[in-house]
This record gives structure tokens, C-alpha cells and sequence, in this order.
């Protein structure tokens, strides 16, 4: 399948920790969301700060439509709207300036676009930014991103301070976004029921590694959850646990074919996962 962006073994260490990025790959194909999970610190920011080229990558190669972006990429950045959680523009400007200054930035640059999203998100255009809230301040970050009609959209935690009507709204727009299968979206986030709601694949980074990379559906559908007891455990096939979690009366068994387990397995209880728990159960849980 065709992607919009692929990362094939990428590392990076950094001078000032023991942090290091350890060969990361995985790929957004065209007309995907991609869910980028992982814990505090695993290491999201630092593989999208190597795409966006803001942080020097010590190996491995990264394809943006199709082509290998170089450090001064003005073609390609004209492609690409970021949001980042926190600070995405300096306060002492208004929404109204920045469409002055991003007007001669991007060669796309849409101001009709822009005063619809400014509407809709219920922004103003004359007051300073640092006199947004933080949900305002986002929410012009995303109006910005999507008003030079990027090919490629990459949120870290850009809905994090949202409320959950503004984030519903959010989603509606990234899907529409994402409609025309020529876009996608790589989407860093803790809020992992935006995921199950709108992403295609999931990426699970964990201590600088990728630990998984699976359809959304699949996890939703077919991955599961055996609640099991110590005798149904040692009874289990090795090859049917993924990864486990010992609690006090109970153990957590992650399972990929929750279907074929419940037949395999007659009498047990097999729950769905969400990707919260997906995520705990191979960071935190034992594997085989
Ligand atoms: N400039 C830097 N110098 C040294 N270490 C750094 C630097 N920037 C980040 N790190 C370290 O790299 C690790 C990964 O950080 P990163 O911001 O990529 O994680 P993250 O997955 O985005 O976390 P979060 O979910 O908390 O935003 C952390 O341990 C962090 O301290």
C-alpha cells in the first residue's frame, strides 16, 4: 500500500539523556489516520520532531510523499500542518495577524477557509492570543494547520485541552479530512477513545521501540481480553498469550483472536479491549 509517510529504521540519541530512539519504523498510508500511543516520555514527540526535521535523526531514512525530505524542505513543509500541544504561536499576536503572516508563508494559504474555522470554534479575530484560553489557543492551532491545505496533518496532543463536544467536533473534521484519500493524519494522543473512534492503525511506541503496529479494527474486533485463573493460565497454550498482568485474583491474559479463544477455550471469559488496556498490558504485563 501506498504511504503518505514512512519511517524505515530511524534512531536517535540524545546527548543530554539515555534516551535513544532505536530503529523506528512504520508507515501512514494514504487516506489513514494513524494513532500514536505510548507512554509519557516513550518517545512520540522525538520520532515527530525527526519527521518535521526540527530534531537531527542519527540513522535510518524518512519518506514524505514519496520523496526523502531534506533539511530546508520548503515544498514539502508547504505539505505538512502541525499542531503541538502548548505553545504554537507567540500571544502578543491576533488570529486576524497571523492570517496576515501565514498569507505569505503558505503558498495555499485559504483566508476564506480560515475565518470559517475562526466562526465555527467560536474564536475572535481582533483579541490576543495570550488572552486565549487553552482550548481557544488549539483550536486556532488546528483552524491554522488545516487553512493551507496541507496533504499531511500531524497532531501531538493537539486535542488534549479540548472539551469532550469541541474534540467530537475535532474528529468529524479529521475524518472529513482524511475523505478524499489523498490526505492522512498522524496523530500523537492519551486520549485513546479518539482513537477508537476515527484512527485506521495504531502505532504503540514504548522506551524509544516500536512495540506494535496493527489495524485499529483488528484490536477493536478480534484482540481480546481472558480473565482468567491460575489453573486456566497454565493450561493456555504459550502461543496464545501475547502479554499477561498478575492481579490479586485474577490474570489478565492479551489475546489476538478473541473468537478462536473462546472456542478453544470453553467456559472462560474473553472480554474486548480497549486501547488503554491493549497499551498497559504489553508495556506493563509479562510476555512469553
Ligand atoms: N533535547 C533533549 N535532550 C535530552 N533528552 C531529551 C530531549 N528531548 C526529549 N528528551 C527525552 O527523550 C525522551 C522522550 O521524550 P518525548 O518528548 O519524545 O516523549 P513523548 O512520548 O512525546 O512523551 P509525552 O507523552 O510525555 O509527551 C524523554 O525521556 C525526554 O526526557
Amino acid at each position: 500500500m501506498e504511504s503518505i509517510l514512512r519511517l524505515k529504521e530511524v534512531s536517535k540519541a540524545y546527548k543530554k539523556s539515555d534516551f535513544r530512539l532505536e530503529q523506528i519504523s512504520f508507515s501512514v498510508p494514504y487516506g489513514s489516520i494513524v494513532g500514536f500511543v505510548g507512554e509519557n516520555g516513550a518517545g512520540k514527540s522525538t520520532t515527530i520532531g525527526c519527521v518535521l526535521n526540527t530534531i537531527s535523526r542519527d540513522s535510518g531514512s524518512i519518506e514524505v510523499f514519496g520523496r526523502e525530505m531534506q533539511e530546508q524542505d520548503v515544498e514539502i513543509k508547504q505539505r505538512i500542518g502541525v499542531v503541538y500541544d502548548g505553545e504554537n504561536f507567540p500571544g502578543y499576536y491576533s488570529a486576524g495577524q497571523l492570517s496576515d503572516i501565514f498569507r505569505g508563508i503558505y503558498e495555499k494559504w485559504d483566508d476564506a477557509l480560515f475565518q470559517f474555522y475562526l466562526k465555527e470554534f467560536g474564536l475572535s479575530k481582533g483579541q490576543k492570543i495570550k488572552t486565549y484560553s487553552k482550548g481557544m489557543t488549539m483550536k486556532l492551532a488546528i483552524a491554522a494547520a488545516l487553512s493551507h491545505h496541507p496533504d499531511l496533518l500531524i497532531l501531538d496532543e493537539a486535542t488534549s485541552g479540548l472539551d469532550p463536544s469541541m474534540r467530537d467536533e475535532m474528529l468529524d473534521i479529521f475524518l472529513d479530512f482524511v475523505g478524499t484519500e489523498k490526505r492522512s493524519i498522524l496523530f500523537s494522543t492519551h486520549i485513546t477513545s479518539d482513537l477508537e473512534k476515527i484512527a485506521d492503525y495504531i502505532v504503540l511506541i514504548h522506551k524509544g521501540k516500536i512495540l506494535l503496529t496493527e489495524e485499529k479494527d483488528k484490536i477493536v474486533y478480534h484482540y481480546g481480553v481472558m480473565r482468567c485463573g491460575k489453573g486456566q493460565f497454565n493450561a493456555m497454550e504459550e502461543n496464545d498469550k501475547i502479554a499477561w498482568r498478575r492481579r490479586d485474583y485474577q490474570i489478565d491474559v492479551l489475546v489476538s483472536d478473541r473468537e478462536k479463544i473462546l472456542k478453544k477455550y470453553p467456559g472462560t471469559v474473553v472480554d474486548h479491549v480497549s486501547i488503554d488496556e491493549l497499551v498497559v498490558l504489553l508495556t506493563k504485563g509479562e510476555k512469553r
